[in-house]
C-alpha cells in the first residue's frame, strides 16, 4: 500500500512546490494511472514513493513504512520491494538482455540457481525468452523496454512504477508493453504508471489521478485522460 498525507515537495532553490498537500491511498493490487501536463508532479509523486527524495513535509507511507524517517541503510530493503521503469528504458549497454536481468539478482544476493531460474522465467512473461544473449543496442524500443520491465520485476516487487514507459514507443508497441504491465498487475502485483498517453488511458479504463501544478485535482476510478 502506498500513502501520501498532506505530502508537499519544494525542490532546493525552487519557490514553487512540485508537489502540494496530496493525500491519497493507493491499495495492494491496484492499477493507476498519473496523469497531467508536463512539470505537474507526476515524476516528483513517484520519486517520493522511491525515496530518491524526501518530502518537504507531510507523510509518505510505503508497505507500512513512513519512508521519509527511513534511515539510509534502510533504503535497498524499500527499493527491493518496488520495480521502476523510465521512458529511456536505461538499461547496461555492453550487457546482454540476461546481464541486464540479472543484475538486479545479483545486486541483491540471491544465490544463482534462484538466478537461473528467475531470469528465464521473467524473459519468458515479457515474450524475451529467445532474446537473452542479445544487447540492448541490438534491439528494438518496445523489446528494450520489455527488458526494463523484466530487470525491474525479475524480484517480484510488490510494487511496479512505470514513468511514462509508453512515452518513445509507437502506439502498437505501446499496445504490447500495457499487455505486460496488465499482466504483472492481474498476478497481484501494484502498478502506478505516470503517462501522457491518453489512448491508453481511454482504453483501459482503470484509476485516474490527476495532477495539476502539483496539486491532485481528480481521483476517478475506471477514469479518463480528461484534458488535453
Ligand atoms: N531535481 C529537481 N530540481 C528542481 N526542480 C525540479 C526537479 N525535478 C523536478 N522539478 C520541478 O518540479 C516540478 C514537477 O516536476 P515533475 O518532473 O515531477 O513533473 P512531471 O509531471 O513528471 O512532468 P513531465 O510530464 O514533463 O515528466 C516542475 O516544475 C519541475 O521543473
Amino acid at each position: 500500500m502506498i500513502t501520501f498525507d498532506n505530502v508537499s515537495k519544494t525542490y532546493p532553490g525552487q519557490k514553487r512546490p512540485a508537489l502540494q498537500h496530496v493525500s491519497t491511498t493507493i491499495e495492494d493490487g491496484e492499477f493507476v494511472f498519473l496523469v497531467g501536463p508536463s512539470g505537474s508532479g507526476k515524476s516528483t509523486f513517484l520519486r517520493l514513493v522511491l525515496r530518491e527524495y524526501r518530502a518537504s513535509s507531510g507523510q509518505v507511507v510505503v508497505n507500512g513504512r513512513d519512508v521519509g524517517k527511513l534511515p539510509n541503510w534502510r533504503i535497498p530493503k524499500l527499493r527491493r520491494g518496488v520495480g521502476i521503469v523510465f521512458q529511456d528504458f536505461r538499461l547496461l549497454p555492453g550487457k546482454t538482455v540476461t546481464e541486464n536481468v540479472s543484475f538486479t539478482l545479483q545486486v541483491i544476493g540471491r544465490p544463482s540457481r534462484e538466478i537461473r531460474r528467475l531470469v528465464p522465467e521473467t524473459l519468458e512473461l515479457v515474450g524475451l525468452e529467445d532474446k537473452g544473449d542479445r544487447l540492448p543496442e541490438e534491439l528494438s524500443g518496445g523489446e528494450q523496454q520489455r527488458v526494463a520491465i523484466a530487470r525491474a520485476f525479475v524480484n517480484r516487487p510488490g510494487i511496479l512504477l512505470a514513468d511514462e514507459p509508453t512515452g518513445n514507443l509507437d502506439p502498437a508497441t505501446s499496445v504490447g508493453i500495457m499487455k505486460i504491465l496488465d499482466r504483472i498487475h492481474r498476478d497481484g502485483t501494484t502498478v502506478v504508471m505516470a503517462t501522457h498517453d491518453a489512448t491508453i488511458v481511454d482504453q483501459m479504463r482503470r484509476r485516474v489521478l490527476e495532477l495539476n501544478a502539483g496539486e491532485l485535482i481528480r481521483d476517478q476510478a475506471q477514469g479518463v485522460y480528461g484534458y488535453q
